[in-house]
Formats: structure tokens, sequence, C-alpha cells
């Protein structure tokens, strides 16, 4: 079976970008694996799908894959690259698009520069709708990892974000602490864990240790994430450059209810073909 692909990245997350708009297909998640694995297939952070719309009223349907073969609600970078994708591709010429994903709805704008601006929606907070075991809502919550407490904010982007402040990200126990959080029962679907240093109210430096991915060189929904979770404990100002590992983006928020928005750039590095032969 051939499958064309494009592999693309948002600041160093990288992505193979699949059309089932005019190709036909069905990856099981072991395939999903090997087409992840940096040795035996292609090599990428999240798979993104392109499908066609479920409703009258959005122009694709956004599907996201780990590179553990894990789907997932949301993800930002990819969020731009599936932008630059669709229209690239010839399977739209619009230059804002409503895309479905499965967290809700998405709208993305393509700026004249070719960088790509994206409302996130709003942040949840709620435990339940993160999802995190706690009692109540509060801006940080003390949770146990490996022997200490630590204090954590927790933020849903439409996928859980867990964010700790840290003086410098350079000496931040990203290996440590990333794959502890990843994976505590308190979060009962897994997390993404975000190291912020907050630099002053409009700049901070932030890492991600990415829930199915490990550390990624940059993360949308977790700059998201740590920006609200950065507003809400005083720290931060509504507009927020966030500068990671592969690079900036800019978040804004403007508080309770109000969507996130993220602006970023692009990358298309190759287009390939698949062939599915023998798998591991
Ligand atoms: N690892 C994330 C999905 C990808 C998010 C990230 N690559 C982004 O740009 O938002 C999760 O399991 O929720």
């Amino acid at each position: 079976m051939r499958l064309e692909f494009t592999k693309m990245h948002g600041l160093g997350n990288d992505f193979v970008v699949i059309d089932l708009v005019t190709q036909r297909v069905r990856l099981e998640a072991p395939q999903i694996r090997q087409i992840a694995d940096r040795h035996f297939g292609v090599g990428f952070d999240q798979l993104l799908i392109v499908e066609p719309p479920t409703r009258p009223d959005v122009d694709f349907k956004y599907r996201i894959f780990n590179a553990d073969g894990s789907e997932v609600q949301q993800c930002g970078n990819g969020a731009r690259c599936f932008a630059r994708f669709v229209r690239e591709r010839r399977l739209t010429r619009k230059n804002k698009l409503v895309v479905e994903t499965a967290s809700g709805i998405i709208e993305l704008f393509v700026n004249a520069n070719g960088w790509v601006r994206v409302n996130m929606g709003a942040p949840r907070l709620e435990p339940a709708e993160i999802p995190f075991k706690a009692d109540l809502h509060c801006q940080t919550y003390d949770i146990e990892v490996g022997g200490r407490t630590l204090e954590i904010g927790a933020v849903s982007m439409g996928n859980p974000h867990a964010v700790l402040l840290v003086d410098n990200v350079e000496t931040a126990p990203v290996e440590t602490v990333g794959p502890l959080l990843e994976s505590h029962p308190r979060f009962p679907e897994r997390v993404n864990v975000g190291f912020m240093q907050v630099v002053d109210r409009q700049n901070i430096n932030l890492r991600v240790y990415e829930r199915g991915a490990g550390e990624t060189l940059a993360c949308g929904t977790g700059a998201c994430a740590a920006v609200v979770s950065g507003i809400l404990r005083g720290l931060l100002d509504e507009r927020v450059r966030v500068k990671l590992p592969g690079g900036e983006l800019d978040i804004r928020w403007q508080g309770q209810g109000e969507p996130v928005w993220m602006t970023g750039p692009t990358a298309r590095v190759f287009d390939g073909v698949l062939r599915l032969y023998e798998w591991r």
C-alpha cells in the first residue's frame, strides 16, 4: 500500500502529516509506532492526520497521534503545520480554517508572512476537565513526586498539562521529574510536563516533557498552558513571548473564559512515499 506523506516541524517539534482526504489507509498503533521510530521508520514526535469534515461548519477534521501510538486531543505546533499542509496540498485555498479536533473546534489563520495564528480555545481549569485528581480547582497544587512535594499548575488546552516553576530551564530536572509526573496516578490520562522559567512579565523560557513523546524541542499547547498558569499565578501579563529550545512562540490570553492565541512559524522539510512492508 502506497502512502504519500510530508515531513514538517513547528520549532523542531516534528511531524509526519498524512492527507486522508484524497488517500485511504487505516493505521493501527503498532504501525504508527513503527513510522515514528527514528531508526526503523521515518521518525516523528506526532503523526498528524487530515480527514474530511464531519460537520458542515468545519473545513477539516484533525487527528493527532503521539510517537507511542496514543491518539491525543490537541497539538498546537501541529495545528500551524496542518494549516500550511492543507493549502500547499491544494485541499483548500482559504486563509482562515475551522478545524475539528478531539477536544473541540480551533480556528487557524495563515498570515501574509506564512506564520500561523491559532485560536486554541479557552483553557479548562476544573480538575475533572483536565483530568487531574483534586478536590477543587486551585491556582497551584502540591503533588508527591519521587519522594518530594512539588508545586504544579494544572491546565488543559484540550490535552492535559502540569506546569512547574524553575529558576533556570537549563538545570531543570526534565529527565527525572518529567517521566515521573507524566505517568503520575493523579493524572489518569497521563500528562505533558512543562518547566517554566519566568524571565519577566512578558518573557518565559520553557522546556516540555511531552506525554507519549518525551522532551520535544517545542510544545505549542505546553506554551499556552504555561502562560495561562503564569497569568493565574500573577506572574505574567496577557501577551508573552515563550522561548523554547526550538524557537519562540507568541502567546496571548486575556483571562478566564477567553481563548488562548498562539502565533508561530512552520517548516516543510520533505515529501515522501511510505510503502508499508514488513513491520517489526
Ligand atoms: N504530547 C501531547 C500532544 C502533542 C502536543 C505538542 N506537540 C503541541 O505542540 O501542542 C499530548 O500527549 O497531549
